[in-house]
Formats: structure tokens, sequence, C-alpha cells
């Protein structure tokens, strides 16, 4: 039989187990203690350390998405010890980027940014100010204005013809599907290259490198660095690699940039080696060389001003013009009544004159209304990132400064409160509606908003409407082996910008204008 004693003596060890777990417990709830005191945005439950990193997956725009259909349109996490508030809603992202644009003016910065972005001496992530707003109008001015695009439709026209070469040369030697994801990185990559430089890179070998060394740019932008929210753990990038290819990748680039300029200001010559004669004729890169040589002008760029802007102009031009025409298309693919009633308004409104013009363009109502729908589908660039310049309080929660904030411009395009039906490719949605994606309607902000948003929205969809308009016109297309659009493999490749995991192959028949 046992005691009272022999109970107590047996039950001891047990309950100092339960006394230490309580104990712990609540040594963790202090130290990581819940937010709603504070006043501050509802916050899943955290670790120690981690924080919510263990509540990410690759396809981070995915994650926050579904965490905040419980949380709400604005949620605190805590990336590491960073504390980060993610906005969900088009009222919330208005309210950030719009009523308080200027207190959340700046850009979050970190090692990988300022290595890779020239210690903020590019526009995308200078500090708020003269220098950032200086740097800003000089590629406003000289690149990215309406005038300036008009000027590039030369380049455009030249670069859509090669590619559509390209798709016919493929059709008179083999039926075998094209690579248009291959296709559209070069064409994006080469505008831009020629309006900024003269000149390209693509029929050289190092133009395979350099679209390569964009992507890896790209990717590494959007890799979360244990260091930067784990500081005591930053040995794990050392030895994950992660340090290794940050840093190979930014000198590479740098080498070859500083190759670029170098050609540029050897004797005044352009990059294809002849004297400048005159500013119409001067590209993007005379005009930054001409600043940073000329003293006089009251504008002062340093050498590496010019490399982040060039660094800004690809990186922020190329992956991301290439993703919104790979996009596109695959819906197209996937809907072919939707692609049928586009070939047919395009060719309508040609009928039968085998040159697009502007004009041709602005009447191409139900195009636009597909670009708007694949803008909002398939949000680029997933993420608008912000940081607190003081303490503020947004939709009644206090949000501390030096708080980062992340837009989820994907989440907000598909959110339900803002889209009727938002999971589906539905254009017709935007053919008698006003909204646009300029930045002053909310639910649509794929160039973002405000202060920070995208100066180069007219540059990027001036290609992106001249490409698709000839590729429909002038071609019929479907999938490969009479796959199914419902069958085409979805899988997105994580980066600051979203792309498809797998390249988008497709068949095309060359349209005939006579035959009808
Ligand atoms: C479809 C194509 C493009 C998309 C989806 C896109 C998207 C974006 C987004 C989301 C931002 C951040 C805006 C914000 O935080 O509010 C941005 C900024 C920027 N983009 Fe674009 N962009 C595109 C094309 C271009 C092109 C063609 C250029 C230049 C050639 C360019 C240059 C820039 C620059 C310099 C910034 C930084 C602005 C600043 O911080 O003040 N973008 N872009």
């Amino acid at each position: 039989m046992f005691s009272f004693h022999q109970e107590i003596d047996e039950f001891l060890p047990f309950l100092y187990f339960i006394i230490t777990l309580f104990f712990v417990w609540f040594l963790l709830n202090f130290l990581y203690m819940p937010t709603g005191n504070k006043n501050l945005p509802p916050s899943p439950s955290k670790l120690p350390v981690l924080g919510n990193l263990h509540q990410l997956s690759a396809l981070t725009h995915r994650s926050l998405q579904s965490l905040a259909k419980t949380y709400g349109p604005m949620m605190l996490l805590h990336f590491g010890n960073k504390p980060t508030v993610i906005v969900s809603s088009a009222y919330a992202a208005k309210e950030i980027m719009k009523t308080r644009d200027l207190i959340f003016a700046n850009k979050p910065d970190s090692s990988v940014t300022r290595r890779l972005m020239y210690d903020g001496k590019d526009v995308s992530v200078a500090p708020y100010g003269e220098y950032w707003r200086q740097l800003k109008s000089i590629c406003v001015l000289q690149l990215l204005s309406n005038k300036r695009v008009q000027s590039f439709r030369s380049i455009r026209e030249e670069e859509t013809d090669l590619l559509i070469k390209k798709v016919s040369g493929n059709i008179s030697v083999t039926s075998s599907p094209v690579n248009l994801s291959e296709m559209f990185s070069s064409l994006a990559n080469d505008v831009i290259c020629r309006a900024a430089l003269g000149r390209k890179f693509s029929e050289e070998g190092s133009g395979k490198k350099f679209l390569n060394l964009l992507r890896e740019f790209s990717e590494l932008l959007a890799n979360l660095s244990v260091g930067e929210f784990i500081p005591w753990l930053s040995w794990i990038d050392r030895v994950s690699g992660f340090k290794t290819r940050v840093d190979k990748v930014a000198k590479e680039l740098d080498e070859f940039l500083e190759e670029v300029i170098q050609g540029c200001l050897d004797a005044g010559q352009d990059l294809s080696g002849k004297a400048v004669q005159n500013a119409s004729t001067e590209n993007f890169l005379d005009i930054l060389t001409t600043i940073y040589k000329d003293k006089t002008s009251g504008v002062s760029i340093h050498r590496d001003s010019i490399k982040g802007i060039l660094v800004d102009v690809f990186v922020g031009g190329t992956d991301t013009t290439s993703a919104v025409l790979e996009w596109t298309m695959t819906e197209l693919l996937r809907h072919p009544k939707i692609m049928t009633e586009l070939q047919n308004e395009v060719r309508s409104i040609l009928n039968g004159k085998p040159n697009i013009n502007d004009n041709d363009l602005e009447k191409m109502h139900f195009l636009k209304a597909v670009i708007k729908e694949s803008l909002r589908y398939h949000s680029p660039v997933p993420f608008l990132a912000r940081i607190a310049s003081q303490d503020v309080q947004i939709m009644g929660y206090n949000i501390a400064a030096g708080t980062m904030i992340l837009i989820n411009s994907w989440a907000i395009s598909r959110d339900p409160e803002s889209w009727e039906e938002p999971e589906k490719f539905q254009p017709e949605r935007f053919l008698n509606s006003s909204i646009d994606f300029r930045g002053t309607d909310f639910q649509l902000i794929p160039f973002g908003a405000g202060r920070r948003g995208c100066p180069g929205i007219s540059f990027a969809m001036a290609t992106i409407e001249f490409t698709l308009a000839n590729l429909v016109q002038k071609f019929d297309w479907k999938l490969p082996n009479g796959e199914k659009g419902e069958d085409l493999d979805m899988t997105e490749y994580p980066g600051v910008t979203v792309r498809r995991k797998k390249p988008l192959l497709a068949v095309a028949t060359e349209y005939c204008f006579n035959c009808r």
C-alpha cells in the first residue's frame, strides 16, 4: 500500500516539470510580449528567435495573403527581430502611400541592398531627399518621359520585328514550339539597352551572361538573408554561400558597368565609337556621363550613381516587362476565347495593314483591358516596401518609427473586398471601368504609388502593348503537344519579380492576311 508521503514523493518530479514549463512559458511571453496591449496591429503568435519566419513559404506573397485572411489587412509580424507590418487592403495601402506618403517615403535597406545597389546611390533605395529627387528627375526627363518614350519608337519597332522574324523563322524550319519566356527577356533587355546605352549586348557572348546576372541579382534581392533578421546567426549567410553569391554578382555586374561607362567616357564618343553629334542623338548614358563630368551644372552625381541608376533601369525594367509579357501570353493560351477576341480586335483595327502605329494602339481597348487584367492577376512585383520614419497611427493602430512596411500588392489585387471573382481572369471587368494602374486606384498598384512610385510605366507599357499586338496579329497560337489550357503548369518562381517557374513554350502558325 502507498503511503501519502510516497505518493507526494513520486508526484514531485512531475510537479517540478510543470512549474518549470510554466516558468519558461511565462518568461517567453514576457520577452516576446503579445502586441495587443500597445494597440499594435494583430499578430500571429511567434517563436523565440525566428519570430514569424517559420510561417513564410518561398512564395511569400501567397503565405502572407493567407495569414491576412485570419489577422486582417494590417498585421504585425516579426521577421527574426524585425517588426514588419504587412498591408493587404487597398484602404490601408492608400493610407500609407497617399495620406501619409511623406512619413513612408523611405525604403528599407539591408546589407544585401547596400552591397548590390551601390550603397543607396541608385534611385530605388536612395534615402528620400534632394539626392534621390535629382536622380529620379534625371531618369524621368532623359529616359522615361512620354516624349522620350515616343522617341524610342523605332527601337521598339526594330526589336519587335526581330522577334517576329525569330518566330517566323522557327515556323519555316520546324513546327516545334518557341520559347516565349526567353524571347521576351531578350526583347525587354535589348529595348532598354538600346534606349539607355545606345547598343545591345544580346548578340554577343556577354549578352546571355548579362541577362543571367540580372536574373540572379533579382533573386538575391528577394532572398531572406538570415543575418539581416537574426544578427547573431549571420555566420549562416557565410556558411550557406549566400554572402559569396552576393559578392560575386555585385563584382561581376560592377565590372560590366565599369566597362560600359568607360567606353562612353573615352574621348566623348558614344558606345559605337562615334563622336556624339548633338543632343538628340545622345543616349541616356551619354547624358549621365555629361552630368558626371560637368561640375558646374549644379547636379553632382558620382560614378557609382551612374552605375546605380543603370542597375535600377536594367533590374527594374527588364524582368518586370518580360514577366508581364510572359504572364499575359500564358493567360491568353489558357483562355482561347479571350485570345480570339483579342485577335479579332487587333486584326479588325489594322484591317490588313501589317504595321501597327500608336494611333492603332490607342483604339485597342480590349488589348488594354487584357494587359490590365494580367497586371491585376499576376502583379509582377508582389511587394512594395517602406519604412516608417516616425511614430504614426494607421487605421487606429500604432506603428513605431523604424518599422518596416510590406504592402502586398499581389494580395490586394486579388482581394474579394475590391474585386468580384478575383480568382478569375476576366479582362472584360476593365472595359467599362475607369480603374487604372498608375497609382491613383489603390486596389490596382502593380507599379506602386506616391513619391516612390515607378517612373517607368510609360516606357514599359509602350513595349508591352506593341509586342503583344504584333504577336496576336501576325500569328495564331496554341500550346505544344495538344496540351489544354487548364493543364498548363502555372507554378511561380519567387524573386523581386514573380516569373513562371517553367519557361512558356507555344506553337505559332502564321496568320494569312489574304486568306480571309
Ligand atoms: C511592367 C514593368 C514594370 C513594373 C511592373 C514595375 C514596378 C515597379 C514597382 C512596383 C516599383 C516600386 C514602387 C513603389 O514602391 O511604390 C518600381 C520602382 C521603380 N521602377 Fe519600375 N516597374 C516596371 C518598369 C520599369 C522600367 C521600364 C523602369 C526604367 C527603365 C523602371 C524603373 C523604376 C525605378 C527607377 C523605380 C524606383 C522609384 C523610386 O524609388 O523612386 N521600372 N517599379
